[in-house]
């Protein structure tokens, strides 16, 4: 038997396309083959399960992947369904032709390649974007005669008598000159794990210009057990109760290569009305500042797609490292599709509500656990909130904070300890070291603060705001709450009034407000607190890009305690100008170094001053 036949009239134009297009990615072509191969094979299991057939010969189910770097050839072999001489005509050169030909009609002119989001749909003409020629063996399950196809990249394609006595189809590619890495055993095998790693048959990848290593004199040598490249069974397509704790954690660190434990994982499992399954890790941090590089592996029916697809998986959980397996998505459509396809965001709105689901499970059943990874999670749980409103919605109540006590605490929890003291207000450090003076002070008065120190907090705070209308977020040093002042001690205003014109005089600072207070403390002089509004107002300026060199300073305020010696002493005492001029500006110093670093020249004077004080204490 041998027969000519011509693959379409349009044909011409499509190899010169298939070659050049997508050229980024060519290697697309490993997963496209290798998927057609599992493919036949699960539509033989399928026929057998069913009781069509009952050949047994032939087996295990498995796809090899022969690499002949010498000959230029890739030969994908499986031992599946098979072709008869009409399915080769009509699904090679009729139905995926055709497909090959709709598709790159549609998408040619689109430059932009990430339009298509999976590149499904070209299927078996992938090849001819590595491969001139391309030849078909195959040997129906219904027996009959062996084919073989073949057609080298022209219009036209032969079909002749095969040489394959068992079931199955081999595709042998042979791969050009600008292609030939592919040839390398290496190269494909890293292309096969990351396309096939969890296609449901197993996969060998055999190097045919390998030599094996003679045994040595003597020696036994025990023949080499090949091992399939691929997990035909990854964890995530079992049920949940199948799977134990030391299982989740193993799959984690061969799938992500981290070798670090999980904190928490979550198992998806839906049949309906969409099937999705897949498993979710939350990575644990190693300090409070690091953003972990997720990473949210999509797969279709245990073909890789792609990292990282944020249309598909909302963007905060790519925050993540995980699986998702879902075979409905739409795959060979436009990104800016899939974005504004309602179905998709149903997806995505199945898996926000889980995170949000285990988080609170946690919450209400493991929180010591939940309090113990509170801090790895928070910037996720964070950033989640402010990305998408209804996850912000349900993990309103379950938000921790940080107390400066180290304890955690719901915001409720919090807003209910502080009602008789800062009714709705929530005092916060920003900074651990800089604001140490106000923590002890906050302390010491047996009050509370939370810890809000991460670059994702000045925008949570804003939207904290937003979800809890009466509460009122105020960083540390920007009020002096009653509980920190003597109950019901009058200010002498004469004094008060005496020592603001004496600070202006002295300082000449418009913006600076004066104000004399009766503190508990009594070893705090002096301290400086700043306008909460005026402060987020500059924050926020500079986060825009805006220049606040020039500006005002954020609103001061400066603090004198009234039960402070040094103080009463520069209020009543009858210094001379000199003596007045140091204390004040030492006083002044003071206050800011508890709340900024000093500039380089008030440093600088800072420093001389502290000189000409301890020179005093000598000469005395
Ligand atoms: N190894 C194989 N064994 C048996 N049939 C095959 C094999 N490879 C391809 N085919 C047949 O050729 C058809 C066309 O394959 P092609 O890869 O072009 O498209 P597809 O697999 O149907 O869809 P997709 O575009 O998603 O890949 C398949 O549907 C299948 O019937």
């Amino acid at each position: 038997m041998s027969k000519q036949g011509n693959l379409s009239i349009h044909s011409e134009n499509i190899f010169p396309i298939i070659k050049k297009w997508l050229y980024s990615d060519h290697d697309i072509f490993v997963r496209e083959i290798i998927s057609n191969a599992c493919d036949a094979i699960l539509k033989f299991k399928k026929l057998c399960d069913m009781g069509e057939t009952t050949d047994t010969l032939n087996l295990p189910f498995e796809v090899k992947v022969t690499v002949n770097e010498k000959e230029g050839t890739i030969t994908v072999s499986d031992n599946g369904i098979g072709m008869t001489e009409e399915e080769v005509e009509k699904y090679i050169t009729q139905i995926a032709f055709s497909g090959a030909e709709d598709f790159l009609n549609k998408y040619q002119d689109k430059m932009d390649k990430d339009q298509i989001i999976g590149h499904f749909g070209l299927g078996f003409y992938s090849s001819f974007m590595v491969a001139d020629t391309v030849e078909i063996d195959t040997l129906s399950y219904t027996g009959g005669e062996a084919i073989h196809w073949n057609c080298d990249g022209g219009t036209t394609y032969e079909l002749s008598e095969g040489k394959r006595t068992t079931r199955g189809t081999d595709i042998i590619l042979h791969v050009n000159e600008e292609s030939k890495e592919f040839l390398s055993y290496y190269t494909l095998s890293s292309i096969i794990e990351k396309y096939c790693n969890f296609m449901p048959v197993p996969i060998y990848v055999i190097d045919a210009n390998k030599e094996e290593e003679p045994a040595q004199e003597g020696e036994t040598k025990e023949p080499t057990v090949p091992t399939p490249v691929n997990d035909p069974v990854p964890l995530y397509t079992k049920k949940p109760s199948e799977c134990t704790d030391e299982e989740y954690k193993a799959f984690y660190s061969k799938t992500f290569m981290d070798y670090n434990e999980p904190l928490f994982w979550i198992h998806l499992d839906m049949d309906y009305p969409f099937n999705l399954k897949g498993i979710l890790y939350f990575p644990k941090l190693h300090n409070e500042y690091e953003m972990v590089e997720g990473k949210i592996k999509l797969y279709n029916n245990q073909v890789f797609v792609a990292d990282n697809i944020k249309e598909v998986i909302p963007e905060f959980l790519l925050l993540l490292k995980g699986i998702i397996d879902c075979p409905d998505i739409p795959l060979n459509v436009s990104r800016s599709f899939l974005q504004n396809d309602g179905f998709v965001k149903k997806i995505s709105d199945y898996i926000t509500k889980k995170v949000a689901d285990k988080l609170i499970s946690l919450y209400k059943k493991e929180l010591e656990h939940y309090e113990a990874c509170w801090d790895s999670i928070s910037p996720f749980v964070k950033y989640g909130c402010l990305r998408e409103e209804k996850f912000a919605d349900k993990m309103n109540d379950y938000i921790l904070y940080k107390t400066i006590d180290d304890t955690y605490t719901t915001l409720k929890d919090y807003l209910e300890k502080v009602k008789d003291t800062n009714e709705n207000k929530v005092f916060y450090v920003s900074d651990k070291e800089k604001q140490a003076q106000y923590v002890s002070m906050f302390k010491e008065n047996g009050m509370s603060a939370v810890y809000l120190n991460h670059p994702i907090d000045s925008s949570f705070i804003s939207h904290a705001e937003m979800k809890n209308k009466d509460v009122h977020f105020m960083r540390i040093d920007s009020d002096i709450s009653s509980a920190l002042k003597q109950d019901n001690a009058a200010i002498d205003t004469a004094k008060e009034e005496k020592l603001g014109k004496l600070f202006g005089e002295i300082l000449k600072q418009d913006k600076l407000k004066v104000k004399l207070e009766s503190l508990k403390s009594t070893t705090v002089p002096s301290m400086l607190l700043i306008s909460e509004e005026s402060r987020r107002m500059q924050e926020m300026m500079k986060l825009y890009g805006m220049d606040t060199a020039n500006m005002a300073p954020s609103e001061a305020t400066l603090i004198l305690n009234e039960n402070h010696p040094l103080i009463t002493t520069l209020a009543d005492k009858d210094l001379d100008a000199h003596t007045k001029d140091l204390v004040c500006h030492h006083l002044y110093d003071l206050a800011l170094i508890s709340n900024q670093t000093l500039s380089a020249e008030a440093m600088q004077a800072f420093l001389q001053r502290n000189n000409e004080l301890l020179m005093t204490l000598l000469n005395k």
